[in-house]
């Protein structure tokens, strides 16, 4: 059995230009051209890249089995406790139970009047600027709704301190931008004190005062224990407490950034959903009969996935459409081609918010949140919060490119984005309803 081939590229740099683009694009390309498994180079990376509806049946199916996560996600685990990404079998379902009560939507329809409050604030100061970072604006909001909602403290004095240690690590680890040392360097090592100093801040003052309210994020990590019965170390529970925001800032605002820009690029769509917010209070229970507004989201996920695949190492070499997959190999199986291929999604160059995502979702072949035993679990949370962010938006602001006509720009920062150039113009537009917004 052979090795699968490998995908032309420059010298030194291989496809690493192509990568750090428009990363989901360069997927579909070159499954196109190569097949289901190819070899690619990105600087110092090598990866095997699975691609397909086969690839992802295969890591939903075998993934445990054959593919550990620890060297793409280990260095999470070392500096920041979350052990969620790198467990296996047993403690790792045992721990997704565990986060899976913090990171619900019950939790957050209890917050909910809150998550409207932040919501709409961050709205009316945006109709004050003149021209607003789209990508920075929405990654500042999804931290904020995250922190409310899990927390139901603010996050706002650490946002730069989590943004910048975060993508780095990720840099880091998955990307393989930069090599590990810059992990000891002073600025990251204070960052880093100042982050674990913030989660065990957190959780000291909420053990101190507990809430009394719907158990948040916080009181599931001071009460979990493993699943032997035994306490976790503090370490990760500080990693639980800050899992939202390291898995939650950079997906969500990428997430809100892609769906400003089809509201943008697609009139009859930003009509039909500016018709559905209306411009009533927008309770929790509103939410669910908003077809526009849910079809946008996942409309925006299928055609701009902001994880668009799942990195891996094989701990056990397996054979996959005739190649040779050999342990030690780093894989990257990205989880979202299918999204573009018209067997699955006819049509799939049209933009369309209609579709019915429920079959392709049970194939496996609809997949933003990835597939098998690490899929997201923030899928639930994401969706609600992202039909409430557009409802909000196109109930209180009109909003226009900064640049109109300029074409989008895709760029890897780490996860595929529009970028520091996407920028717009907010106007305020007036509001003739209260504002009580709760269930
Ligand atoms: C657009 C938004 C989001 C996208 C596209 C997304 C995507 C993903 C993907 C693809 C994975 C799997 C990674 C892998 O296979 O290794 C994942 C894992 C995860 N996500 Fe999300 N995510 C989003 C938002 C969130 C949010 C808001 C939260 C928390 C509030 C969250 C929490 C998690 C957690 C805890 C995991 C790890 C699960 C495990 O390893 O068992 N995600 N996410």
């Amino acid at each position: 059995m052979t090795l699968p081939p490998a995908a032309p590229g420059i010298p030194v740099l291989g496809n690493a230009l192509r990568m750090m683009g428009d990363v989901q694009q360069f997927f579909v390309d070159t499954y196109r051209e190569m097949g289901p498994v190819y070899r690619v180079k990105a600087l110092n990376q090598a990866f095997v890249i699975m691609a397909g509806e086969r690839a992802n049946r295969f890591l939903l199916e075998r993934g445990d089995e054959v593919f550990s996560s620890e060297e793409s996600f280990g260095g999470l685990n070392r500096e920041f406790g979350m052990r969620v990404h790198v467990l296996r079998g047993r403690p790792h379902r045992h721990l997704r139970k565990v986060l899976a009560t913090g990171l619900s939507r019950d939790l957050l329809a209890a917050r909910w009047d809150e998550v409207v409050a932040e919501t709409t604030r961050t709205f009316d100061s945006w109709a004050q600027r003149r021209e607003l970072p789209v990508v920075d604006g929405f990654q500042r909001l999804a931290a904020a709704q995250l922190s409310v909602a899990l927390t139901g403290a603010s996050s706002a004095a650490r946002f730069e301190t989590l943004r910048w240690a975060f993508e780095l690590v990720l840099d880091v680890t998955i990307a393989g931008k930069w090599p590990p040392l810059v992990l000891q360097r002073p600025a990251y090592k204070r960052a880093r004190a100042e982050i674990l100093a913030f989660a065990r801040d957190a959780l000291a003052e909420r053990a101190a005062h507990p809430t009394g309210c719907t158990p948040d994020l916080l009181d599931r990590a001071l009460a979990a224990v493993d699943e032997n019965g035994d306490p976790y170390p503090l370490d990760v529970r500080a990693g639980m407490a800050l899992q939202g925001y390291f898995a939650g800032i950079n997906t969500l605002a990428y997430l809100y950034s892609f769906m400003l820009h089809a509201l943008l690029a697609n009139p009859g769509v930003r009509q039909r959903v500016t018709a559905e917010a209306g411009s009533e209070p927008l309770t929790f229970d509103r939410l669910r009969h908003m077809p526009a507004l849910h079809g946008l989201v996942l409309e925006t996920l299928r055609v701009y996935p902001p994880a668009p695949g799942s990195a891996r190492t094989v701990t056990r070499a397996f054979d996959f459409e005739g190649f040779r997959v050999e342990e030690g190999r780093r894989v990257l199986v990205a989880t979202s081609v299918p999204h573009q291929l018209p067997e699955h999604f006819p049509d799939p160059a049209r933009f369309d918010i209609d579709r019915d995502f429920a079959a392709a979702r049970k194939a496996s072949v609809y997949a933003p949140f990835s597939v098998g035993s690490h899929t997201c679990l923030g899928a639930g949370m994401t969706e609600v919060l992202a039909v409430a962010t557009m409802a909000l938006l196109v109930q209180r602001l009109t909003v226009t490119a900064a640049r109109p006509g300029r074409p989008l720009r895709v760029t890897a920062t780490p996860g595929p984005n529009p970028g520091k150039r996407f920028r717009v113009r907010a106007e305020g537009r007036p509001l003739s309803t209260p504002s009580r917004h709760s269930r």
